[in-house]
C-alpha cells in the first residue's frame, strides 16, 4: 500500500539519506523564495533528487538585515567564500559580475556544481565559467538567467538540439514589459511605472539595466549562443532601450493598430560576404494588435523559436519576480542534485558553429517612420522619392490633419505624415532618414521605430 505523509500526499523515499548539500549566494527577492520551496517542497524534492536537499548555508551581504521568516537566520553568514567550499551545489542569485564570477568560480574548484540567475555575468563571460565547470566535471545551470519561470533554455540548449534553429524573437525583460503596458493603458510616465517594477521584485538592483535594455540583450546573447552553437557576449547585442519611447509614441502606435514592445531577436543572416552569420537585437518595436506578442502584458514574457523541422514554437509566461525565478532556480537545482546522487552531467558548451556575430547594418525589417511636414503639394512626393532612391519601398502612408494651421502672411501648416515601408535593409533606412530630416518641407523627424511580427 502506498505510504501517504499527515497531508495524504503519497511518500516516495528517498533511495539515499546522505543529502546534497545547498548553498545559497543571496538572499534578496529570489534567494528568498528558493529558500521557501527548498522549505516547503523539502519532502517531494528529496523524492525527485533521490536525496534530501540540504540548505547548508545562506550568503549574505548583512545578517543582521531583517528577513522573511521563512529563511533560518542560523544559516546566515557572510563568508560566501567559506561556504561555497562545502557545498555540492552552489545557488547564486547574487547578481552582477563580481564577487558572483569568483565565487562561482571557486565553487567549482571545490567540484559543486552550479546554478545561476545571473545573465549578466552569464552575458559577459559566460565562457570562462563554462571552461571552468568542464575542466572541474560540474554541471553549469541557467534557467532562470533568461525569462524567468518560463522553461527556455533547457528546450533550447536540449529538446532542439536536434534541430536547425532560424530565429528567436521576443519579449524576454519583465520589467519593460510592464512599464510599457501600463504607459498604453494608464497613459503614465516611464519614471513612476519603474517605481512600481521595483517594488513589485521584477527589475534589477539597477534598472536601469532593464530601461537601457542591457537586461534583454544579455537574455539575447545567451539565447543566440545556445540557439547557433556560437559564441554572442553582450557586446556583440545591437541594444536599444525603452527610454526614448514617450507617451506621444504609444498613443500613435495605438492609433496605427499596434503596441510597443522591447523585443529581443536572435537569427541567422548572410552578411555582406555572402556567408551565414547571425544577427542579435534588442530594440522597442512597433508590434501588430493581432499578433500574440501585443497581448503579453505586465511582467510577462513571450519568445518565439523558429526550427527548421519543429517550425513556429511559443513560450510564455512569467519572466520575473521572485516566485517564478525560484521556480526555475529549483527546476535546476534538481537536474544537478540528481546528477550528484545517481551520476550523469548536463551539457557543456556548445561553441561548434563558431558563426560571424553581423553588425547592426546587417538587419532587415519594417519601419514606421512619423514625420512633420509642411502641409503643401508636392511634400510628400520629395519624401518618397528619398526612399526610392535608396530602394526603401512603401507599405502604407497616413496623413493626419494639419493641427498647426496655415498662417495669413502664407507659411504652410503642419501636416503629421506617418510612413509604413516593406522590410528595409537597417543601412538603407538609416540614410534614408538622414536624408528626409535634411529636406527643408520636413520640420521633424518625429520617431523611427521598427515593425516586428507581421
Ligand atoms: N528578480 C527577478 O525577477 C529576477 C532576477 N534574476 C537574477 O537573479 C539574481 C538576483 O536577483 P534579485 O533576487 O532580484 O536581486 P536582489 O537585489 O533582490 O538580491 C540580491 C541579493 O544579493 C545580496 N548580495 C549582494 N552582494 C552579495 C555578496 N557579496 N554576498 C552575498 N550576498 C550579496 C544583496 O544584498 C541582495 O540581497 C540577479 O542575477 C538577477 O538578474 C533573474 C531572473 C528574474
Ligand atoms: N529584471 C528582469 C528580471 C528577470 O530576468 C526583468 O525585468 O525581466
Ligand atoms: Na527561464
Amino acid at each position: 500500500m502506498t505510504e501517504r505523509d499527515q497531508t495524504g500526499r503519497p511518500t516516495t523515499p528517498a533511495t539515499t539519506t546522505t543529502p546534497v548539500r545547498v548553498a545559497l549566494l543571496g538572499c534578496g527577492v529570489v534567494g528568498t523564495e528558493v529558500v521557501r520551496l527548498l522549505t516547503t517542497q523539502a519532502a517531494d524534492l528529496a523524492a525527485r533528487v533521490g536525496a534530501p536537499l540540504e540548505l547548508v548555508g545562506v550568503a549574505v551581504r548583512d545578517v543582521d538585515a531583517p528577513r522573511d521568516p521563512v529563511v533560518d537566520r542560523s544559516l546566515l553568514t557572510a563568508d560566501a567564500e567559506g561556504l561555497v567550499a562545502r557545498a555540492d551545489v552552489v545557488v547564486e542569485v547574487v547578481g552582477g559580475i563580481e564577487p558572483a564570477r569568483s565565487l562561482l568560480l571557486r565553487a567549482v574548484e571545490h567540484g559543486a556544481a552550479v546554478v545561476t540567475a545571473n545573465k549578466a555575468l552569464l552575458a559577459e563571460d559566460g565562457p570562462t565559467l563554462y571552461a571552468a565547470a568542464d575542466a572541474a566535471g560540474v554541471d553549469l545551470y541557467f534557467e532562470a538567467a533568461v525569462a524567468g519561470a518560463i522553461p527556455l533554455v533547457r528546450p533550447v540548449r536540449e529538446s532542439l538540439t536536434g534541430d536547425r534553429i532560424h530565429r528567436v524573437l521576443g519579449i524576454v525583460n519583465g520589467t519593460t514589459n510592464y512599464v510599457l503596458d501600463r504607459m498604453a493603458t494608464e497613459g503614465l510616465g516611464l519614471a513612476e511605472v519603474v517605481a512600481d517594477a521595483q517594488a513589485l521584485g521584477y527589475a534589477e538592483a539597477d534598472p536601469t539595466a532593464d530601461v537601457e535594455g542591457f537586461d534583454a540583450a544579455a537574455k539575447a546573447a545567451i539565447l543566440a549562443s545556445l540557439a547557433f552553437h556560437t559564441r554572442v557576449s553582450i557586446a556583440d547585442v545591437d541594444r536599444q532601450g525603452i527610454t526614448a519611447v514617450t507617451a506621444d509614441d504609444v498613443a500613435w502606435a495605438g492609433r496605427t493598430g499596434h503596441v510597443i514592445k522591447l523585443l529581443a531577436i536572435a537569427e541567422r543572416r548572410t552578411g555582406a560576404d555572402g556567408a551565414e552569420g547571425v544577427q542579435v537585437r534588442v530594440h522597442p518595436s512597433l508590434v501588430p494588435l493581432a499578433h500574440p506578442l501585443a497581448g503579453v502584458r505586465g511582467a510577462f514574457n513571450a519568445v518565439f523559436v523558429e526550427a527548421e523541422a519543429a517550425g513556429e514554437l511559443m513560450f510564455y509566461g512569467r519572466g520575473a519576480g521572485g516566485a517564478p525565478t525560484a521556480s526555475a532556480v529549483l527546476g535546476d537545482v534538481v537536474s544537478a542534485a540528481r546528477h550528484r546522487v545517481h551520476g550523469g552531467r548536463g551539457p557543456a558548451e556548445s561553441w561548434y558553429a563558431d558563426l560571424p556575430v553581423l553588425p547592426a547594418d546587417a538587419a532587415r525589417t519594417r519601419y514606421q517612420v512619423r514625420l512633420d511636414v509642411d502641409d503643401r503639394p508636392g511634400v510628400l512626393a520629395q519624401v518618397s522619392a528619398e526612399l526610392a532612391e535608396r530602394g526603401v519601398s512603401i507599405e502604407a502612408v497616413r496623413q493626419s490633419p494639419a493641427d498647426t494651421p496655415a498662417t495669413d502672411d502664407g507659411a504652410p501648416g503642419v501636416a503629421r505624415l506617418v510612413i509604413t515601408t516593406h522590410e528595409a535593409p537597417e543601412a538603407a533606412l538609416a540614410a534614408t532618414v538622414a536624408a528626409i530630416r535634411d529636406l527643408a518641407s520636413v520640420r521633424e523627424v518625429v520617431s523611427v521605430l521598427r515593425v516586428e511580427g507581421a
